[in-house]
Protein backbone atom coordinates (compact mmCIF):
# COMPACT_ATOMS: atom_id res chain seq x y z
CA UNK A 1 0.00 0.00 0.00
CA UNK A 2 0.49 3.57 -0.29
CA UNK A 3 2.75 5.35 2.25
CA UNK A 4 1.71 8.82 3.99
CA UNK A 5 2.68 11.73 2.33
CA UNK A 6 5.65 13.08 2.67
CA UNK A 7 6.29 16.66 4.54
CA UNK A 8 5.76 18.91 2.14
CA UNK A 9 9.50 19.43 0.22
CA UNK A 10 8.43 22.95 -0.77
CA UNK A 11 9.21 24.60 2.59
CA UNK A 12 10.95 28.02 1.69
CA UNK A 13 8.97 30.78 2.77
CA UNK A 14 9.66 33.91 0.33
CA UNK A 15 8.49 37.10 0.65
CA UNK A 16 7.58 38.34 -2.85
CA UNK A 17 9.87 41.05 -4.10
CA UNK A 18 8.72 44.68 -5.11
CA UNK A 19 9.22 44.61 -8.90
CA UNK A 20 10.76 47.65 -10.71
CA UNK A 21 7.40 49.69 -11.51
CA UNK A 22 8.97 52.04 -13.61
CA UNK A 23 8.16 52.07 -17.25
CA UNK A 24 11.55 51.42 -19.99
CA UNK A 25 13.10 54.44 -21.33
CA UNK A 26 13.94 55.39 -24.72
CA UNK A 27 17.51 54.91 -23.90
CA UNK A 28 16.96 51.59 -22.39
CA UNK A 29 14.91 50.95 -25.19
CA UNK A 30 18.14 51.52 -27.56
CA UNK A 31 20.45 49.64 -24.98
CA UNK A 32 17.59 46.72 -25.79
CA UNK A 33 17.53 46.65 -29.40
CA UNK A 34 21.45 47.27 -29.23
CA UNK A 35 21.90 43.74 -27.10
CA UNK A 36 19.36 42.48 -29.60
CA UNK A 37 21.54 42.76 -31.91
CA UNK A 38 20.75 42.50 -36.15
CA UNK A 39 17.32 43.05 -36.01
CA UNK A 40 16.93 46.68 -36.14
CA UNK A 41 16.17 47.14 -39.87
CA UNK A 42 13.66 44.05 -40.27
CA UNK A 43 12.56 45.08 -37.01
CA UNK A 44 11.32 48.79 -38.22
CA UNK A 45 8.01 47.84 -39.30
CA UNK A 46 7.23 45.74 -36.25
CA UNK A 47 8.64 48.75 -34.24
CA UNK A 48 6.18 51.12 -36.01
CA UNK A 49 3.47 49.45 -35.51
CA UNK A 50 4.44 48.69 -31.85
CA UNK A 51 4.58 52.67 -31.66
CA UNK A 52 1.70 53.36 -33.60
CA UNK A 53 -0.55 50.72 -30.51
CA UNK A 54 0.95 52.82 -28.10
CA UNK A 55 -0.20 56.10 -29.62
CA UNK A 56 -3.02 57.83 -27.36
CA UNK A 57 -6.53 57.33 -29.13
CA UNK A 58 -7.89 60.51 -31.29
CA UNK A 59 -11.42 59.30 -31.35
CA UNK A 60 -13.46 56.70 -33.61
CA UNK A 61 -12.64 57.60 -37.46
CA UNK A 62 -10.06 59.80 -36.99
CA UNK A 63 -8.06 57.39 -38.68
CA UNK A 64 -5.91 56.91 -35.44
CA UNK A 65 -5.00 54.15 -33.30
CA UNK A 66 -7.45 53.28 -30.13
CA UNK A 67 -6.95 54.54 -27.02
CA UNK A 68 -4.99 54.05 -24.10
CA UNK A 69 -6.10 50.45 -22.33
CA UNK A 70 -8.31 51.70 -19.27
CA UNK A 71 -8.05 51.20 -15.84
CA UNK A 72 -10.42 47.82 -14.64
CA UNK A 73 -13.65 48.73 -15.27
CA UNK A 74 -16.35 46.28 -15.31
CA UNK A 75 -15.42 43.16 -16.81
CA UNK A 76 -11.88 44.39 -17.50
CA UNK A 77 -9.05 42.74 -15.63
CA UNK A 78 -5.28 44.99 -16.54
CA UNK A 79 -2.83 43.86 -18.38
CA UNK A 80 -0.19 45.62 -16.54
CA UNK A 81 1.00 44.42 -13.29
CA UNK A 82 3.41 42.95 -11.26
CA UNK A 83 2.17 39.48 -11.70
CA UNK A 84 0.82 38.34 -15.17
CA UNK A 85 -2.62 37.76 -15.44
CA UNK A 86 -4.53 34.52 -16.12
CA UNK A 87 -2.90 32.12 -13.54
CA UNK A 88 -4.49 33.42 -10.08
CA UNK A 89 -7.18 35.58 -12.05
CA UNK A 90 -10.89 33.48 -10.98
CA UNK A 91 -10.92 30.86 -13.89
CA UNK A 92 -12.96 32.53 -16.67
CA UNK A 93 -15.08 29.94 -18.26
CA UNK A 94 -13.14 29.55 -21.66
CA UNK A 95 -9.95 29.25 -23.16
CA UNK A 96 -7.96 29.74 -26.46
CA UNK A 97 -4.28 28.66 -25.87
CA UNK A 98 -1.97 28.92 -28.63
CA UNK A 99 1.80 27.65 -28.46
CA UNK A 100 3.83 29.82 -31.39
CA UNK A 101 6.91 28.87 -33.34
CA UNK A 102 9.39 31.45 -33.93
CA UNK A 103 10.58 31.69 -37.58
CA UNK A 104 14.10 32.94 -37.56
CA UNK A 105 16.90 33.32 -34.87
CA UNK A 106 17.07 37.14 -35.12
CA UNK A 107 16.51 38.30 -30.97
CA UNK A 108 15.86 42.13 -32.07
CA UNK A 109 12.77 41.03 -33.97
CA UNK A 110 11.87 38.67 -31.10
CA UNK A 111 12.32 41.41 -28.41
CA UNK A 112 10.24 43.47 -30.90
CA UNK A 113 7.35 40.96 -31.15
CA UNK A 114 6.98 40.54 -27.11
CA UNK A 115 6.95 44.57 -26.99
CA UNK A 116 4.11 44.53 -29.57
CA UNK A 117 2.23 41.32 -28.28
CA UNK A 118 1.85 42.98 -24.44
CA UNK A 119 1.15 46.48 -26.27
CA UNK A 120 -1.34 44.67 -28.46
CA UNK A 121 -2.82 42.49 -24.99
CA UNK A 122 -3.30 45.44 -23.03
CA UNK A 123 -5.62 47.17 -25.78
CA UNK A 124 -7.44 44.36 -26.00
CA UNK A 125 -7.92 42.98 -22.56
CA UNK A 126 -9.46 46.35 -21.72
CA UNK A 127 -12.04 45.43 -24.78
CA UNK A 128 -10.62 48.20 -27.21
CA UNK A 129 -10.21 47.31 -30.88
CA UNK A 130 -6.56 47.50 -32.10
CA UNK A 131 -6.82 50.32 -33.77
CA UNK A 132 -10.22 53.08 -34.81
CA UNK A 133 -10.93 54.00 -37.68
CA UNK A 134 -9.13 52.01 -40.31
CA UNK A 135 -7.42 53.08 -43.19
CA UNK A 136 -9.47 51.73 -46.31
CA UNK A 137 -6.06 51.50 -48.01
CA UNK A 138 -4.59 48.92 -46.26
CA UNK A 139 -5.94 45.56 -44.65
CA UNK A 140 -7.96 46.30 -40.94
CA UNK A 141 -5.36 46.20 -38.45
CA UNK A 142 -8.18 44.61 -36.18
CA UNK A 143 -10.14 41.45 -37.52
CA UNK A 144 -13.20 42.90 -35.68
CA UNK A 145 -15.77 40.44 -35.01
CA UNK A 146 -15.37 41.68 -31.27
CA UNK A 147 -15.96 44.68 -32.03
CA UNK A 148 -18.62 47.16 -29.35
CA UNK A 149 -18.26 43.88 -26.91
CA UNK A 150 -17.22 44.18 -23.56
CA UNK A 151 -13.82 43.25 -22.46
CA UNK A 152 -15.24 39.95 -21.16
CA UNK A 153 -12.72 39.43 -18.61
CA UNK A 154 -9.72 38.49 -21.13
CA UNK A 155 -6.94 37.55 -19.72
CA UNK A 156 -3.38 37.13 -21.69
CA UNK A 157 -0.50 34.70 -20.23
CA UNK A 158 2.72 34.49 -21.99
CA UNK A 159 5.31 32.01 -21.29
CA UNK A 160 8.58 31.03 -22.92
CA UNK A 161 8.86 27.00 -24.07
CA UNK A 162 12.48 25.38 -23.64
CA UNK A 163 13.37 25.79 -27.38
CA UNK A 164 13.16 29.58 -26.84
CA UNK A 165 16.43 29.45 -25.86
CA UNK A 166 18.06 26.24 -27.05
CA UNK A 167 16.75 23.84 -30.04
CA UNK A 168 18.40 20.77 -30.98
CA UNK A 169 21.83 22.33 -29.12
CA UNK A 170 21.58 25.52 -31.00
CA UNK A 171 21.46 29.22 -29.05
CA UNK A 172 18.81 31.14 -31.39
CA UNK A 173 18.76 33.86 -29.49
CA UNK A 174 21.73 34.13 -27.34
CA UNK A 175 19.42 33.29 -24.32
CA UNK A 176 20.64 30.09 -23.84
CA UNK A 177 22.39 31.06 -20.34
CA UNK A 178 19.45 32.66 -19.19
CA UNK A 179 17.16 28.75 -18.70
CA UNK A 180 15.76 28.01 -16.08
CA UNK A 181 16.60 24.24 -14.97
CA UNK A 182 13.08 24.41 -14.36
CA UNK A 183 12.35 24.39 -18.10
CA UNK A 184 12.25 21.27 -20.18
CA UNK A 185 10.13 18.82 -21.23
CA UNK A 186 8.64 16.85 -19.36
CA UNK A 187 10.14 13.65 -18.81
CA UNK A 188 8.09 10.46 -20.57
CA UNK A 189 5.51 9.25 -18.61
CA UNK A 190 4.06 5.62 -18.30
CA UNK A 191 0.74 5.49 -20.38
CA UNK A 192 1.98 8.63 -22.65
CA UNK A 193 0.83 8.81 -26.05
CA UNK A 194 2.01 12.09 -27.04
CA UNK A 195 0.90 13.29 -30.38
CA UNK A 196 4.54 15.35 -31.24
CA UNK A 197 2.29 17.95 -33.22
CA UNK A 198 0.63 19.10 -30.15
CA UNK A 199 3.63 19.61 -27.86
CA UNK A 200 5.87 22.36 -26.97
CA UNK A 201 6.58 25.48 -28.55
CA UNK A 202 8.82 28.27 -28.50
CA UNK A 203 6.25 30.91 -26.94
CA UNK A 204 2.48 29.56 -25.20
CA UNK A 205 -0.25 32.35 -25.23
CA UNK A 206 -3.21 31.33 -22.70
CA UNK A 207 -6.15 33.52 -23.72
CA UNK A 208 -9.11 33.46 -21.15
CA UNK A 209 -12.28 35.49 -21.26
CA UNK A 210 -15.80 35.09 -20.41
CA UNK A 211 -17.13 34.65 -23.98
CA UNK A 212 -14.98 32.19 -26.68
CA UNK A 213 -15.21 34.51 -29.11
CA UNK A 214 -13.34 37.01 -27.07
CA UNK A 215 -10.81 34.54 -26.38
CA UNK A 216 -10.08 33.71 -30.30
CA UNK A 217 -10.04 37.08 -31.17
CA UNK A 218 -6.88 37.82 -29.10
CA UNK A 219 -4.79 34.97 -30.21
CA UNK A 220 -5.75 35.26 -33.61
CA UNK A 221 -5.10 38.85 -33.66
CA UNK A 222 -1.60 37.99 -32.20
CA UNK A 223 -1.31 35.72 -34.45
CA UNK A 224 -1.89 38.55 -37.24
CA UNK A 225 0.13 40.79 -35.84
CA UNK A 226 3.27 38.39 -35.77
CA UNK A 227 3.19 36.99 -39.11
CA UNK A 228 6.09 36.04 -40.80
CA UNK A 229 8.04 36.30 -37.40
CA UNK A 230 6.04 33.32 -35.51
CA UNK A 231 3.66 30.60 -36.64
CA UNK A 232 1.27 28.92 -34.64
CA UNK A 233 2.18 24.85 -34.08
CA UNK A 234 -0.73 23.75 -32.23
CA UNK A 235 -4.40 25.73 -30.61
CA UNK A 236 -6.36 23.84 -27.97
CA UNK A 237 -9.92 25.53 -27.05
CA UNK A 238 -11.74 24.49 -24.19
CA UNK A 239 -14.59 25.53 -21.67
CA UNK A 240 -15.58 25.06 -17.92
CA UNK A 241 -18.16 26.69 -16.01
CA UNK A 242 -19.79 26.34 -12.83
CA UNK A 243 -22.87 28.27 -10.54
CA UNK A 244 -21.56 31.17 -8.98
CA UNK A 245 -18.90 30.88 -6.50
CA UNK A 246 -18.99 27.06 -6.82
CA UNK A 247 -16.32 24.39 -7.87
CA UNK A 248 -17.18 23.54 -11.97
CA UNK A 249 -17.21 19.95 -12.91
CA UNK A 250 -15.13 18.04 -15.58
CA UNK A 251 -16.70 15.55 -18.72
CA UNK A 252 -16.56 13.27 -16.11
CA UNK A 253 -19.03 14.66 -13.92
CA UNK A 254 -17.04 15.54 -11.00
CA UNK A 255 -16.00 18.79 -9.05
CA UNK A 256 -12.23 19.77 -10.19
CA UNK A 257 -10.43 22.35 -8.72
CA UNK A 258 -11.49 21.77 -4.66
CA UNK A 259 -8.30 21.74 -3.48
CA UNK A 260 -7.05 24.81 -5.19
CA UNK A 261 -8.82 26.86 -2.30
CA UNK A 262 -5.85 25.97 -0.44
CA UNK A 263 -3.73 28.07 -2.57
CA UNK A 264 -6.22 30.91 -1.87
CA UNK A 265 -3.72 32.98 0.40
CA UNK A 266 -0.95 34.97 -0.56
CA UNK A 267 1.35 33.20 1.47
CA UNK A 268 0.47 29.86 0.15
CA UNK A 269 1.05 31.28 -3.29
CA UNK A 270 4.47 32.48 -2.97
CA UNK A 271 4.94 29.18 -1.34
CA UNK A 272 3.62 26.73 -4.25
CA UNK A 273 2.79 28.85 -7.27
CA UNK A 274 5.21 32.09 -7.85
CA UNK A 275 9.12 32.29 -8.43
CA UNK A 276 10.74 33.58 -5.52
CA UNK A 277 13.65 36.51 -5.85
CA UNK A 278 15.91 33.92 -4.49
CA UNK A 279 15.09 31.34 -7.29
CA UNK A 280 17.04 30.96 -9.87
CA UNK A 281 16.60 32.88 -12.30
CA UNK A 282 16.42 35.82 -11.55
CA UNK A 283 14.43 36.86 -14.16
CA UNK A 284 11.40 34.41 -13.10
CA UNK A 285 10.92 36.42 -9.92
CA UNK A 286 7.27 36.90 -9.48
CA UNK A 287 6.39 34.98 -12.68
CA UNK A 288 5.14 30.86 -12.70
CA UNK A 289 5.91 27.47 -14.61
CA UNK A 290 2.96 26.66 -16.83
CA UNK A 291 2.58 22.82 -17.55
CA UNK A 292 -0.08 21.69 -20.33
CA UNK A 293 -1.14 18.24 -20.82
CA UNK A 294 -4.16 17.15 -23.26
CA UNK A 295 -5.74 14.31 -21.45
CA UNK A 296 -8.24 12.24 -23.73
CA UNK A 297 -10.92 11.33 -21.33
CA UNK A 298 -12.46 8.05 -22.77
CA UNK A 299 -16.19 8.74 -21.52
CA UNK A 300 -18.20 5.94 -23.17
CA UNK A 301 -16.63 3.21 -20.86
CA UNK A 302 -16.56 6.10 -18.19
CA UNK A 303 -20.24 6.02 -18.66
CA UNK A 304 -20.94 2.80 -18.30
CA UNK A 305 -19.13 2.82 -14.60
CA UNK A 306 -21.43 2.11 -11.68
CA UNK A 307 -21.40 5.56 -9.53
CA UNK A 308 -20.03 3.27 -7.25
CA UNK A 309 -16.71 2.75 -9.33
CA UNK A 310 -16.63 6.65 -10.24
CA UNK A 311 -16.45 7.50 -6.70
CA UNK A 312 -13.57 5.14 -5.85
CA UNK A 313 -11.72 5.98 -8.91
CA UNK A 314 -11.67 9.93 -7.49
CA UNK A 315 -12.09 8.95 -3.68
CA UNK A 316 -14.81 11.81 -3.69
CA UNK A 317 -18.83 11.74 -3.77
CA UNK A 318 -19.72 12.84 -7.30
CA UNK A 319 -22.67 14.95 -5.97
CA UNK A 320 -21.43 16.64 -3.25
CA UNK A 321 -17.62 16.39 -4.15
CA UNK A 322 -16.77 15.20 -0.42
CA UNK A 323 -14.48 12.94 0.78
CA UNK A 324 -15.20 9.48 0.95
CA UNK A 325 -17.16 9.75 4.69
CA UNK A 326 -17.76 13.39 4.74
CA UNK A 327 -20.72 15.49 3.98
CA UNK A 328 -19.32 18.61 2.34
CA UNK A 329 -17.01 18.99 -0.45
CA UNK A 330 -14.76 21.47 1.80
CA UNK A 331 -14.92 18.58 4.81
CA UNK A 332 -11.06 18.22 5.81
CA UNK A 333 -10.23 14.45 5.36
CA UNK A 334 -6.90 12.39 6.22
CA UNK A 335 -5.61 10.51 3.66
CA UNK A 336 -6.89 7.69 5.14
CA UNK A 337 -9.71 8.87 4.23
CA UNK A 338 -9.50 8.19 0.34
CA UNK A 339 -9.05 4.46 -1.37
CA UNK A 340 -5.55 3.85 -1.85
CA UNK A 341 -5.53 3.78 -5.74
CA UNK A 342 -7.81 7.25 -6.19
CA UNK A 343 -6.19 9.87 -8.02
CA UNK A 344 -6.65 12.15 -4.36
CA UNK A 345 -4.77 9.44 -2.74
CA UNK A 346 -2.11 9.48 -5.36
CA UNK A 347 -2.19 13.13 -6.41
CA UNK A 348 -2.22 13.66 -2.45
CA UNK A 349 0.85 11.10 -1.46
CA UNK A 350 3.47 13.48 -3.50
CA UNK A 351 3.22 15.82 -0.70
CA UNK A 352 3.48 19.26 -2.68
CA UNK A 353 0.71 21.47 -4.69
CA UNK A 354 -0.19 23.16 -7.30
CA UNK A 355 -2.40 25.61 -9.17
CA UNK A 356 -4.61 24.26 -11.42
CA UNK A 357 -6.85 25.88 -14.14
CA UNK A 358 -8.05 23.05 -16.01
CA UNK A 359 -10.25 23.07 -19.24
CA UNK A 360 -12.55 20.58 -21.05
CA UNK A 361 -12.34 20.06 -24.70
CA UNK A 362 -14.79 18.37 -27.31
CA UNK A 363 -12.93 18.25 -30.27
CA UNK A 364 -15.21 15.93 -31.75
CA UNK A 365 -15.56 12.21 -32.98
CA UNK A 366 -12.82 10.12 -33.40
CA UNK A 367 -12.06 8.91 -37.27
CA UNK A 368 -11.05 5.68 -36.13
CA UNK A 369 -13.56 4.86 -33.08
CA UNK A 370 -16.52 6.82 -33.43
CA UNK A 371 -15.84 7.73 -30.24
CA UNK A 372 -15.85 11.60 -28.60
CA UNK A 373 -12.66 12.92 -28.98
CA UNK A 374 -12.99 14.70 -25.43
CA UNK A 375 -11.26 15.12 -22.37
CA UNK A 376 -9.35 17.63 -20.18
CA UNK A 377 -6.75 19.95 -21.17
CA UNK A 378 -5.39 19.76 -17.86
CA UNK A 379 -3.00 23.11 -17.07
CA UNK A 380 -1.05 23.56 -13.69
CA UNK A 381 0.88 26.84 -12.68
CA UNK A 382 3.61 26.15 -9.82
CA UNK A 383 7.04 27.39 -8.71
CA UNK A 384 8.84 24.49 -9.49
CA UNK A 385 8.23 21.76 -12.43
CA UNK A 386 10.83 19.25 -10.88
CA UNK A 387 9.57 19.59 -7.49
CA UNK A 388 5.91 19.62 -8.18
CA UNK A 389 4.50 18.37 -11.31
CA UNK A 390 6.66 15.74 -11.98
CA UNK A 391 6.79 13.81 -8.70
CA UNK A 392 2.91 13.73 -8.75
CA UNK A 393 2.50 12.85 -12.57
CA UNK A 394 5.41 10.05 -11.58
CA UNK A 395 3.33 9.07 -9.02
CA UNK A 396 -0.02 9.36 -10.80
CA UNK A 397 1.02 7.58 -14.43
CA UNK A 398 2.15 4.49 -12.36
CA UNK A 399 -1.00 4.40 -9.54
CA UNK A 400 -3.73 6.25 -10.71
CA UNK A 401 -7.35 4.08 -10.61
CA UNK A 402 -8.26 7.15 -13.33
CA UNK A 403 -5.44 6.12 -15.70
CA UNK A 404 -8.20 3.17 -16.88
CA UNK A 405 -10.08 6.29 -18.25
CA UNK A 406 -7.61 8.60 -19.77
CA UNK A 407 -4.37 9.14 -21.69
CA UNK A 408 -1.72 12.10 -22.05
CA UNK A 409 -2.01 13.35 -25.50
CA UNK A 410 -0.25 16.41 -25.26
CA UNK A 411 2.44 18.09 -22.79
CA UNK A 412 4.39 21.28 -23.20
CA UNK A 413 6.17 23.58 -20.32
CA UNK A 414 6.45 27.40 -20.58
CA UNK A 415 8.04 29.20 -18.36
CA UNK A 416 5.73 32.40 -17.84
CA UNK A 417 7.63 35.42 -16.80
CA UNK A 418 6.48 38.57 -14.35
CA UNK A 419 3.95 40.80 -15.43
CA UNK A 420 5.02 43.83 -17.47
CA UNK A 421 4.95 47.19 -15.84
CA UNK A 422 2.59 50.07 -17.82
CA UNK A 423 4.59 50.68 -20.94
CA UNK A 424 7.06 47.71 -20.42
CA UNK A 425 6.52 44.51 -21.79
CA UNK A 426 6.54 40.67 -20.84
CA UNK A 427 10.04 39.43 -21.02
CA UNK A 428 11.35 42.83 -20.25
CA UNK A 429 12.93 40.83 -16.90
CA UNK A 430 14.28 38.12 -19.61
CA UNK A 431 16.12 40.89 -21.80
CA UNK A 432 17.54 43.15 -19.39
CA UNK A 433 18.62 40.23 -17.52
CA UNK A 434 22.89 40.78 -15.77
CA UNK A 435 24.01 37.93 -17.38
CA UNK A 436 22.99 39.42 -21.18
C1 LIG B 1 -0.07 15.92 -12.24
C2 LIG B 1 -1.14 16.50 -11.81
C3 LIG B 1 -2.53 16.13 -12.13
C4 LIG B 1 -3.08 15.62 -13.29
C5 LIG B 1 -2.36 15.33 -14.59
C6 LIG B 1 -4.48 15.47 -13.06
C7 LIG B 1 -5.41 14.98 -13.98
C8 LIG B 1 -6.79 14.92 -13.79
N1 LIG B 1 -7.49 15.25 -12.67
C9 LIG B 1 -8.83 15.04 -12.84
C10 LIG B 1 -9.85 15.26 -11.90
C11 LIG B 1 -9.70 15.59 -10.54
N2 LIG B 1 -8.51 15.91 -9.92
C12 LIG B 1 -8.74 16.14 -8.59
C13 LIG B 1 -7.80 16.49 -7.66
C14 LIG B 1 -6.45 16.70 -7.91
N3 LIG B 1 -5.77 16.47 -9.07
C15 LIG B 1 -4.46 16.86 -8.94
C16 LIG B 1 -3.45 16.77 -9.91
C17 LIG B 1 -3.61 16.26 -11.19
N4 LIG B 1 -4.73 15.87 -11.80
C18 LIG B 1 -4.31 17.38 -7.63
C19 LIG B 1 -3.05 17.97 -7.06
C20 LIG B 1 -5.53 17.28 -6.99
C21 LIG B 1 -5.86 17.70 -5.55
C22 LIG B 1 -5.54 16.61 -4.60
C23 LIG B 1 -5.83 17.04 -3.17
O1 LIG B 1 -4.90 17.55 -2.54
O2 LIG B 1 -6.94 16.86 -2.71
C24 LIG B 1 -10.13 15.98 -8.34
C25 LIG B 1 -10.80 16.10 -6.98
C26 LIG B 1 -11.28 17.50 -6.65
C27 LIG B 1 -10.21 18.55 -6.65
O3 LIG B 1 -9.53 18.80 -5.66
O4 LIG B 1 -10.04 19.15 -7.70
C28 LIG B 1 -10.73 15.65 -9.54
C29 LIG B 1 -12.19 15.40 -9.78
C30 LIG B 1 -8.98 14.56 -14.16
C31 LIG B 1 -10.33 14.22 -14.78
C32 LIG B 1 -7.73 14.47 -14.75
C33 LIG B 1 -7.34 14.02 -16.09
C34 LIG B 1 -8.16 13.87 -17.08
FE1 LIG C 1 -6.61 15.72 -10.83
Amino acid sequence: MNSKPEEEKNTAQEELPELESESISRREMLKLTAIAGTGVVMGMSGMATFMSLKRADSGPGSGTPATKPQANTGDAVPFYGPQQAGIVTPQQPYVCFAAFDILHEDAGQLLKLLQEWSAASAIMTAGKPLKEGEDVTSPPTDTGETKGLSPSNLTLTFGFGPTLFQNNGKDRFGLASEQPAELSDIPPMPGDRLNPQWCGGDIGVQACADDPGVAFHAIRNLAKASKGTAAIRWVQNGFIRAPDGETPRNLFGFKDGTANRELDSDAARSRHVWVASSDAPAWMANGSYLVARKIRMFLEPWDRATLAEQEITFGRLKESGAPFGKKNEFDPAPLGQFPGSSHVWQARSAGTKMLRRAYSYVDGIDAGTGDWDAGLFFISFQRSVKQQFIPMQSILAKLDALNKFTSHVSSAVFACPPGAAEGGFVGETLFRSGSR
